[in-house]
């Protein structure tokens, strides 16, 4: 069998998108979903496979810019949209178009690529680590008490349209994206993501609900939340269902979280993918009751190891030689040395003796901050070859703020 691959034809869109359905199980996506996604289709840099006049694949990036540690917005390709037609798996197809894909993104100057997974075991082997951690939870609001800052009263509380509040939340969440490694500066159109709220999906919920914080005449904060009211002969015990909370400061953010906990017959707030250091963990009274749960979030893949480790700082100096490992991209292989601080990093070439040696999946885990050099050595995923490299390099490459992504794509 030869399977063609090809750039996506924007007439062929419909039955390219249909196979990504089909992998994905079939059940039909909303209207307002596909809209979205055709939408946001870069088809220049999507691709398709085919076997003759037969869509059997699918894979696309998007032009992302991603924060990575010191701040700076990089640009990433924002893998998406991979699937294989069940009659076609496990033939080298999804091979194909992650080489494609990572010639592509070189060859346009984008030394990052980034992907939530389907399931995380599929893209190690391409040279994808797991960078961000996100935590899904749930706070019990009958046992669980929230102590919020003092100053939070400051914060004043509007319920508004989520469609007609779209602006100041978007001017929220860009003043946010610097801040924090991971998050994805929005482009044009992707603002229309947070909305998306099609009926047949809410599974008994409310619509999408809109919450401003306020402070001094200007907005400092907002929740997009729905209601899932649930009676027994007890009584209430509704469940807030938390998509999205944004605060410019402690204050906002509490004071968001205290609303969310205390809305009428509702006894539970449930939240997935927050980032790993949250706030409202602090907050309240019985961390274990609210079960926690990590699970990964953004896999980061270095495209291009030396631009990629010039693109973001370090906080602390750094010194220090990798000998890299990269099977699937060789351009990356052999030893790099990297030297850094706050303020900038070189990294270039040499000969000179490895201090470290890893792949560059290890590299890609540990890029934005929140997976530690010393505990992928700990699983023996790197090597020292220096003593004092490893702890060294660790701290470096670590970030005050963990790294996060709010949203898949
Ligand atoms: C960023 C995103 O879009 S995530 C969405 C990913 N897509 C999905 O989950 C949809 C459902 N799954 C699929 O469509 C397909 O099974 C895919 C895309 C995951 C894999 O496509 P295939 O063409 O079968 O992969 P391919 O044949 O290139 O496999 C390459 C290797 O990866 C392995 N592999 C592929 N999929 C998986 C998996 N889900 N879990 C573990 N290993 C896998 C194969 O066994 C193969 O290993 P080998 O080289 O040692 O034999």
């Amino acid at each position: 069998m030869t399977t063609e691959l090809r750039v996506l034809d924007p007439l062929e869109w419909d039955r390219w998108y249909g196979v990504l359905e089909l992998a994905f199980g079939g059940v039909p996506e909303s209207p307002e979903e596909r809209r979205l996604w055709q939408d946001l289709t870069e088809h220049d840099r999507f691709l398709g496979a085919w076997d003759g006049d037969l869509c059997v694949g699918t894979a696309g990036a998007f032009s992302f810019r991603l924060t990575v540690p010191g701040g700076a917005s990089v640009p990433a390709g924002g893998v998406t949209m991979v699937s294989v037609a069940g009659t076609h798996r496990r033939r080298g197809i999804l091979t194909s178009m992650m080489r494609r894909q990572l010639d592509d993104l070189r060859a346009a100057g984008e030394c990052l690529a980034v992907l939530t997974a389907s399931e995380p075991e599929i893209y190690g082997r391409f040279g994808y680590g797991i960078g961000a951690y996100s935590v899904h939870a749930r706070i019990d609001t009958n046992r669980v008490r929230l102590t919020v800052p003092e100053g939070t009263d400051g914060v004043s509380l509007r319920l508004a349209d989520p469609t007609e509040s779209s602006a100041v939340c978007e001017a929220v969440y860009a003043k946010l994206v610097p801040a924090r490694p991971g998050m994805l500066a929005r482009r044009p159109g992707w603002e229309r993501l947070p909305l998306l709220d099609p009926a047949g999906e809410r599974e008994g919920a409310s619509p999408r609900q809109c919450v401003l914080a306020e402070r001094d005449g200007g907005v400092v904060g907002f929740a997009h939340y729905a209601i899932k009211p649930e009676w027994s002969h007890a009584g209430s015990g509704g469940t807030v269902h938390v998509h999205e909370l944004m605060g410019l400061d402690p204050l906002a953010e509490a004071a968001l979280w205290r609303f969310l906990c205390s809305v009428d017959l509702t006894s539970s707030v449930r939240f997935r993918s927050r980032p790993v250091d949250d706030g409202w963990q602090h907050l309240v009274s019985d961390v274990r009751r609210c079960e926690p749960t990590i699970r990964d979030g953004l896999h980061v893949r270095l495209v291009e190891v030396g631009a990629a480790l010039e693109a973001r700082t370090y906080q602390a100096p750094v010194d220090v030689v990798f000998e890299v490992s990269d099977a699937f991209c060789p351009w990356n292989e052999g030893r790099w040395r990297l030297t850094g601080d706050q303020k900038g990093a070189v990294c270039v070439r040499t000969s000179d003796p490895a201090d470290l040696a890893l792949s560059v999946r290890e590299l890609g885990a540990a890029y934005l901050g929140g997976v530690s050099l010393v505990s992928l050595a700990g699983a023996g995923r790197v090597r020292e070859l220096r003593e004092g490299a490893l702890v060294e390099a660790s701290v470096a490459f670590g970030s005050p703020v963990a790294p996060w992504l709010p949203h898949g794509f």
